[in-house]
């Protein structure tokens, strides 16, 4: 689905990515880890086109996306959320999740403008939708009350509801679980695994090892902008190079526990 190929990404002398390879098979729940600043966010933002790799290549289900602007890539399939949630406060949980659909809407400005018969019936088919998509991730009944009003931990649901509006093939998550409590976030693993069930490929940058150890297929380690590591939750946990990214020194039985075993 995803092929990431040789990307380097240069910030005049900061090297944030060098020379990253690997793909994403459909289906998969995939982790990207690393120490802080290792370049997992730098990273997320080329896959999501918000700005182009120095050099290398990026393909999406076999297009290449990575000189594309950031409005053809997500029709493409591919949808984010933020680290630093980006919900619009003064609007509803409902308005908030419709924002999303729009890339999907046929109705031009102007239609919307003068309330045209096909525009008024679009607006009422995304409505029902976006009502299901927060029936998903359990704000429903919360629909009318103003983003504003939330507590982190709703409005991290409400951004993946918003993404999932977009009807992503591929969904990048970026560390959807900051500041979630420990109830909050084994609910938010339990949505990732049902969101990967219902067809969407996930790619999650997270902080939290318990989460990516519980619910990745496979992850992707970085450390000073290079691919250190690779494979499943077992093989990471006990890989020596990403124990010593993580400590900066070599393995005993403790350190295997920061990275979750
Ligand atoms: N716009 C930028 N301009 C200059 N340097 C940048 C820019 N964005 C990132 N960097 C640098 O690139 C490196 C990788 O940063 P990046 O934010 O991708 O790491 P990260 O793994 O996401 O870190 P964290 O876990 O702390 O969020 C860092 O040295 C960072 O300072």
């Amino acid at each position: 689905m995803l092929e990431v190929k040789s990307v380097t990404k240069k910030f005049g002398g900061v090297i944030a990515n060098q020379d990253v390879s690997f793909t994403i098979e459909e289906n998969q729940i995939v982790g990207l880890i690393g120490p802080n600043g290792a370049g997992k966010s730098t990273l997320f933002n080329m896959i999501s086109s918000i700005f182009p790799p120095t050099t290398g290549e990026i393909f999406f289900l076999g297009t290449r996306i990575d000189q594309m602007p950031a409005f053809k890539v997500a029709p493409l399939g591919i949808s984010r959320t933020f680290q630093n949630l980006q919900v619009f406060k003064n609007m509803t949980l409902i308005e908030n999740v419709m924002v999303g659909q729009h890339i999907q809407t046929k109705t031009s400005i102007l239609g919307a403008a003068l309330l045209l018969p096909s525009s008024r019936k679009e607006e009422k088919v995304m409505y029902e939708e976006a009502m299901k998509y927060l029936q998903f991730v359990g704000l429903d009944s919360l629909y009318n009350h103003k983003a504003g009003s939330l507590a982190l931990g709703k409005l991290r649901l409400l951004e993946l509801a918003r993404a999932l509006a977009t009807k992503p093939k591929l969904l990048l998550l970026d560390e959807i679980a900051a500041g979630l409590n420990h109830k909050e976030t084994q609910e938010m693993s339990e949505l990732i695994k049902k969101v990967r069930d219902t067809g969407v490929t996930v790619f999650v940058v997270e902080h939290d090892m318990d989460l990516v150890m519980s619910i990745c297929d496979k992850i992707i380690v970085l450390d000073q902008g290079m691919k250190i590591a690779e494979g499943t939750p077992k093989e990471i946990q006990t890989n020596e190079a990403v124990i010593t990214a993580y400590l900066g020194t070599d393995i005993d039985e403790e350190k295997e526990e920061v990275i979750g075993s």
